[in-house]
């Protein structure tokens, strides 16, 4: 089974920019309740829609006091976790981020690392890859960074 998520964080100066669990030098980081990992967010929510679930924001409710500042690695172990109790297992991830500055590639490996270990998945298999929006709408102006994500599980039994 295979699932699809899709995540958007707008730029904000003062916080730190965290992708993948690693905090990436930048002028801005990203706004949001949490740590505004939307690279995590997107893969979350891939993981869970291919069991059917609902999206991250059933499980970690927007606002809630004991999601700020949450570490979005923590996201992805809970969606993990629930996979594992519905009997199945990850096969692999694939994600692309769309953003037009900084350079995320430098930092792939240690991405992979910080989400397979998470997951529980080996990193070869933590697909991570990266586009700039060819100064095109609101990720060409700068404003935000987006992120896509599919994930593949299957029967723990197979
Ligand atoms: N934020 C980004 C965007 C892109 N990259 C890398 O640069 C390559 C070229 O991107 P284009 O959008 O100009 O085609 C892309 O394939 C990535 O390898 C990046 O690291 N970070
Ligand atoms: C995980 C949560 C918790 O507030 O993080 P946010 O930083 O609000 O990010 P968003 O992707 O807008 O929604 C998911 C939320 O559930």
């Amino acid at each position: 089974m295979i699932g699809f998520g899709y995540d958007v964080h707008r730029f904000k100066e003062g916080r730190p920019l965290i992708l993948g669990g690693v905090e990436i030098p930048h002028t801005h980081g990203l706004d949001g309740h949490s740590d505004a990992d939307v690279l995590c967010h997107a893969i979350a929510d891939a993981v869970l829609g291919s069991l059917g679930l609902p999206d991250i924001g059933h499980y970690f409710p927007p606002g809630d006091p004991q999601c700020l500042n949450i570490c979005s690695l923590k996201i992805l172990e809970k969606a993990a976790a629930l996979c594992r109790e519905q009997g199945y297992k990850l096969v692999n991830i694939d994600s692309t981020l769309v953003a037009e500055a900084p350079k995320v590639l430098p930092h792939r490996e240690a991405m992979k690392e910080n989400i397979g270990r998470a997951l529980r998945l080996d990193p070869a298999r933590v697909g991570i890859k990266a586009t700039t929006n060819e100064t095109m709408g609101f990720v060409g102006r700068r404003e935000g960074i987006a992120a896509m994500a599919v994930a593949q599980v299957e029967p723990t039994g197979l």
